[in-house]
């Protein structure tokens, strides 16, 4: 114990030391005033990189180490014949001549052992050893033996071998999930390492550690595969801000911020979606038709005059634009194949055009029959009249208008006879107000919406393209000199890889002085991930979506979209759907866009609920799929729900009472939720002044109260979930709500019915 303490304070001496020195680096340049652009860009650079070195080193301390490997002197693979390594967060050097090993990164692929060797396959390892610290205190050993012809031992040895494993499992809920580098599972590991390329779907049922995994496997590509992400940036997609905020904290742990975390609802820059739709309005907003009803609504305001359309022109009077030549100019804009706004311009060419032979035809005609009497440049003249003539203009603008996504979704929204009568009404909202140019509070269901009619419409910037061309190039030039410069100072102590591989990248590492110029442009010092959050048209490198079950046909079409290569990883259950636009379906949602180039991959061990749980949860769903097959809970309390019941007048204060024996009976102990049907919520808020319920509640509260959707993702260590029943009524999928409710607790659970209604379930009987 003794040597390991000395070797992790060592760690953190290493540590310390590289953090001062960015620190110092930050502090050196940050004063720096200069008047010369390259000087000022280099500043720029050289803060931003070593600011995120110093938040990323602060992010690891905590565990900095957790695991060592020793090799067997006889190696399998003759690599590591004899050699210890020690498994961190990140990888650090000693600071000598040859830049020892001091650390492995978890991701290098000589970590790989501590996750996959088993006695029966030891991939060269003597022993495996878990080391367990509080701040820089070394505070437990486990050791497992792997060669069984080694007599050596350590005092450490245990026989149970998923200890350290356990204590994780049971340790108190903080409200934030937390990383799990330290006890990743083999069938877990396999997932994290997985090729990049292509969809991989992960399929599980509740607590099996899909969205754990999922976070890792983000960590794991960037760092094998920084060059192209870190540029491109990774997204993860969850299902709404609270689960957001729950799992914010798991990424910086491991040293990784070059991710962008959203719901689909916040992927349309400049709309905050605060609203809230019916579960049928979400429905018919979520299916895929509705990319057909939007276009028909963009050709739709591609109108015809009826019959004839007049325009007076200031200096020359009446001119008339029939049905006809509309309707041919308006067929060479739609054969363009561009969106409305970009093939504009090509119908309003072809209107001007017109207009001018009538023009001309009409001022040049030769009494005496003979040919026009206007030359070519005269034409040309009267061409040009007519194109700024504000009555022209005005003429094209009724028949084929510039418009913008949300003024479309909004129009379709206010009158949407398109769909059948039901569908419609579902959907119907107030028209935008005069003047303004949407409505103000946009739903999650109609961001989707909104991106598919930016795709219709497409956005005339040719000019600020050209603009943009021009500064780029400039900047390209300043960014070659910056790069020479930046590789002469590179960083030397902080690797694990070789020299040309660091994992600690500077920008001559990842980028040439195109992107470089791409990425720090002196007006934007954003980190990618910043850059796409603002940008619709943002290809991201990769896709994480987490409950990947809950997306309706149109927000996949959205994410489809962001990520042209289909570098994807989902991950799922789809017996948890809640959503009524959500997909039963992988095959359903992926096949338009990949056909049956994906795969897919299962985990099916239940980390989080214990059995005697996870045995009432399997019976709701059985009761709407009689042969469904729980995952199996890896521990067990001995203690069943506790089930009570009251009147429903009765059922706030039963629970309130419910809450208190609870918190009683184990007083210092984490997190407890109370889920409920939406209507209940107001009821039980006032019976529990001190829980949190918000739309985004606080997590991080010793008592949060939610309904089952939001409880979606989320555990805490007791759950309360009150009146049963109704939550399965409440929707549609109200059978899988109270599976996913059920199903939150990682030590206890209480049920609290009413007792008037009869139970459906024998194990939620008192
Ligand atoms: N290998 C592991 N070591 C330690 N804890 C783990 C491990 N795998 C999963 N867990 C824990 O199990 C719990 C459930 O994991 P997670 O939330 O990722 O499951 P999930 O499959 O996404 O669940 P759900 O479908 O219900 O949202 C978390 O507390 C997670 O930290």
């Amino acid at each position: 114990m003794q040597n390991e303490q000395q070797f992790v304070s060592l760690l953190h001496e290493r540590l310390d030391a590289l953090r001062e020195q960015a620190e110092a680096a930050v502090e050196s340049v940050t004063g720096q005033v200069t008047t010369v652009r390259q000087a000022r860009v280099e500043r720029d650079i050289s803060v931003a990189e070593q600011s995120g070195l110093v938040a990323r080193l602060n992010a690891v301390e905590s565990g900095l180490c957790f695991g060592r490997l020793d090799f067997a002197d006889r190696a399998t693979d003759g690599t590591e014949s004899g050699a210890t390594r020690h498994i961190g967060r990140i990888g650090m050097r000693r600071d000598d001549a040859e830049r020892t090993p001091l650390l492995i990164d978890w991701r290098a692929p000589v970590a790989r052992p501590f996750y996959l060797a088993t006695g029966h396959t030891p991939m060269g390892l003597r022993r495996r050893r878990h080391i367990t610290t509080q701040g820089r205190e070394v505070t437990a050993l486990h050791d497992e033996i792997m060669d069984l012809d080694d007599t050596t031992r350590t005092g450490f040895e245990n026989p149970d071998a998923d200890a350290v494993l356990l204590s994780a499992l049971n340790s108190a809920r903080t409200g934030r999930m937390s990383d799990i580098v330290q006890t990743i599972q083999a069938e877990q590991d396999r997932i994290i390492r997985a090729p990049h390329q292509g969809v991989l779907v992960v399929e599980g049922g509740p607590g099996t550690g899909k969205t754990a995994v999922a976070l890792h496997r983000a960590a794991y590509l960037l760092y094998a595969h920084r060059e192209q992400l870190a540029r491109r940036a990774v997204l993860i997609v969850g299902p709404n801000p609270a689960f957001l905020g729950y799992i914010g904290e798991v990424l910086p742990s491991l040293g990784e911020s070059g991710v962008l975390l959203a719901t689909v609802g916040e992927l349309f820059p400049g709309v905050v979606a605060t609203g809230t739709d019916t579960p049928e309005a979400t429905e018919v907003k979520g299916r895929a038709e509705m990319a057909r009803v939007l276009a028909e609504e963009v050709r739709d305001r591609q109108t015809l005059p009826d019959p004839v359309l007049e325009i007076r022109h200031e200096d020359y009077g009446a001119l008339t634009l029939d049905r006809e030549t509309a309707r041919e100019a308006r067929q060479r804009a739609r054969d363009t194949g561009l969106p409305h706004n970009l093939a504009r311009p090509v119908f309003a060419f072809r209107v001007i055009d017109a207009l001018t032979e009538q023009l001309t035809d009409r001022i040049g005609a030769d009494p005496l029959g003979g040919p026009n009497l206007l030359d070519p440049s005269d034409i040309a003249q009267l061409g040009k009249e007519i194109a700024t003539s504000p009555e022209v203009q005005a003429a094209v603008d009724a028949l084929w208008p510039t418009l913008t996504p949300r003024r479309l979704v909004a129009d379709f929204l206010a009158d949407p006879d398109r769909l059948a009568p039901r569908d419609a009404a579902a959907v119907r909202r107030a028209g935008p107000r005069t003047g303004t140019d949407g409505i103000d509070d946009w739903t999650p269901a109609d961001v989707p919406l909104l991106d598919e009619a930016a795709e219709l419409l497409g956005e005339d910037d040719s000019a600020a393209r050209a603009e943009a061309a021009r500064e780029r190039q400039e900047r390209i030039d300043y960014a070659r000199g910056v790069l020479e410069l930046s590789y002469g100072s590179r960083t030397q102590e902080f690797e694990d890889k070789d020299d040309e591989d660091s994992e600690v990248l500077a920008a001559h590492d990842i980028i040439d002085a195109d992107r470089f110029a791409d990425r720090h442009e002196e007006a934007d010092t954003r980190t990618a991930a910043e850059r796409a959050a603002a940008d619709r048209t943002w290809a991201f490198g990769h896709i994480v979506v987490d409950e990947a079950q809950e997306l309706s046909a149109m927000a996949w079409r959205l994410l489809m979209r962001r990520c042209p290569s289909r570098s994807m990883t989902l991950v799922g259950d789809p017996a948890q759907t809640g959503d009524a636009a959500g997909c039963d379906s992988w095959d359903q949602i992926l096949r338009p866009y990949v056909q049956d180039r994906w795969e897919l991959t299962r985990l099916g061990v239940n980390y989080r609920t214990p059995a005697e749980i996870m045995e009432v949860a399997a019976e709701v769903r059985r009761t709407a799929d009689p042969l469904f097959e729980p995952p199996v809970s890896v521990r067990s309390t001995g203690a069943g729900p506790v089930v009570r019941s009251a009147l429903p007048a009765e059922l706030a204060r039963r629970t309130r009472e419910t809450v208190a024996s609870l918190v009683a009976g184990h007083p210092a102990e984490g997190r407890l939720a109370v889920i409920a049907p939406t209507p209940l919520l107001p009821a039980l808020a006032a019976a529990l002044p001190d829980a949190s319920w918000a739309a985004i509640p606080d997590l991080t509260r010793p008592v949060v109260l939610l309904d089952a959707r939001r409880a979606k993702g989320l555990e805490f260590d007791t759950v309360v979930v009150v009146d049963p029943e109704a939550i399965m009524d409440g929707s549609p999928r109200g059978t899988n709500d109270l599976y996913v409710a059920l199903t939150r607790a990682t030590q206890r659970l209480a049920v609290v019915r009413d007792a008037q209604v009869p139970s459906r379930l024998k194990s939620l009987m008192p």
